[in-house]
C-alpha cells in the first residue's frame, strides 16, 4: 500500500518534435483534491492520458499507487477517468450506460450511480446524446463514481457548463469523495471553482510543471511585498521573486519567502490568494527571457 496516488518521474511525452509533457516529476499524496491548472496546450491533457495508460511515455514514468498502468492493467480498476467533453454512448439511456458499466468493471456500484442521478432528476430512459451539456457531464461523473476509483481523474469536466451546473458538478464531486478516500486531479481554467474545493495545486505551462504542492503551505510559502521601487533581482529575506511589477515608484513583488519575515520596514506584506499565485508562475512562465524583472511600467 502506498500513500502516493500519482507519481510521474521525468515523465515526457512527445509528438513529433514538440513536447507535449516534458521533464515531468511530481507525487501526488493519496486523499488530495488537486487542481490541474495552466493555458491551452500546456499539457494537462497529456498528463492524465498517461496516468490512465492511454499514452505511451516517450521518457521517464509514471505510476498509480506505485503500479506502472501500461504494464499493470488491473491498476486500471483503481481510476476513474472523465474526459475532456465526456465523451459517452449518445443512443445509450442512463440505465443503458449502468447496465455496461456493470459488465465491464469488476468492481461496480450500479445503486450509488442510480441514486446520483435520481436525485438530480435525470431522466434514465432518455438518450444521453439527448441532454444538456451539464446533464451529461453529471452522467459521466454518476459512471465515474460508480467504479469507486481510488484515484479520479477529471479533465475539463466543468469547461462548458453554466455557473449553477458548475456549483452541482462540483458539489456532487465533494459529496462524493467527501465519503470516500478518493484522490482527485481536476483539470480546469476556472480558478475560483478550484479555490473553494482543491487542497492541492498543480501549475503546468509549456509543458512543463512550474508549481506544486499542497495549496495551504503554497499559500504560507508566499507574500506579496510592495515597496519602493527596486531593479535588483534578489531581494534580501526572499528565496525567490517569482515575478515583479514596477511603477516609477514602487515594485510589487511576489516571493517565494519560505518562512523568512520581511524586515525592511519600507516595505509593507500582503497575503497572496491562489489566483495571485497561479497568475505569478503563470506570468513568469510565460516570460522566461524577463524571468526576475517585468516591467510594467
Ligand atoms: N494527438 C496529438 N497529436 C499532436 N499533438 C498533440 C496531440 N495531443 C496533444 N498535442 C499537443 O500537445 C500539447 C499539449 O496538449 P494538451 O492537450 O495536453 O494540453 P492541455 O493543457 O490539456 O490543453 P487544453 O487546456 O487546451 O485542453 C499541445 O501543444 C497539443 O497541440
Amino acid at each position: 500500500m502506498t500513500d502516493t496516488a500519482l507519481e510521474t518521474d521525468a515523465l515526457g511525452k512527445r509528438y513529433g518534435r514538440t513536447w507535449a509533457l516534458r521533464d515531468c516529476s511530481l507525487q501526488l499524496p493519496a486523499g488530495r483534491i488537486a487542481a490541474l491548472v495552466g493555458p491551452n496546450g500546456a499539457g494537462k491533457s497529456t498528463l492524465l492520458h498517461l496516468a490512465v495508460g492511454l499514452s505511451r511515455p516517450d521518457s521517464g514514468q509514471v505510476h498509480v499507487f506505485g503500479q506502472d498502468p501500461r504494464d499493470n492493467p488491473s491498476v486500471l480498476a483503481d481510476i476513474g477517468f472523465v474526459a475532456q467533453d465526456t465523451p459517452l454512448y449518445e443512443d445509450f439511456t442512463t440505465t443503458d450506460l449502468i447496465t455496461m458499466g456493470g459488465k465491464l468493471n469488476r468492481r461496480w456500484d450500479a445503486a450509488l450511480a442510480r441514486d446520483r442521478l435520481a436525485q438530480l432528476d435525470l431522466p434514465s430512459d432518455k438518450p444521453v446524446g439527448k441532454l444538456s451539456g451539464g446533464q451529461r457531464a453529471q452522467v459521466a461523473l454518476a459512471l465515474a463514481l460508480a467504479k469507486r476509483p481510488r484515484l479520479l481523474l477529471l479533465d475539463e469536466p466543468i469547461a462548458s457548463l453554466d455557473p449553477l451546473a458548475r456549483h452541482e458538478f462540483m458539489q456532487t464531486l465533494m459529496g462524493a469523495v467527501g465519503e470516500t478516500e478518493t484522490t482527485v486531479l481536476l483539470s480546469s481554467h476556472l480558478l475560483t471553482d478550484l479555490e473553494r474545493t482543491c487542497d492541492y495545486l498543480i501549475v503546468m505551462q509549456t509543458a512543463q510543471v512550474q508549481l506544486a504542492g499542497p495549496v495551504d503551505d503554497l499559500l504560507a510559502e508566499h507574500r506579496t511585498w510592495v515597496g519602493p521601487r527596486t531593479g535588483a533581482d534578489v531581494i534580501p529575506g526572499a528565496a525567490k521573486v517569482v515575478r515583479a511589477s514596477h511603477t516609477d515608484r514602487q515594485s510589487t513583488l511576489l516571493v517565494r519567502t519560505q518562512g523568512r519575515p520581511l524586515d525592511d520596514l519600507a516595505w509593507s506584506e500582503h497575503e497572496v490568494t491562489l489566483e495571485d499565485l497561479v497568475l505569478a508562475y503563470l506570468t513568469a512562465a510565460a516570460r522566461p527571457a524577463r524571468t526576475s524583472m517585468d516591467v510594467t511600467a
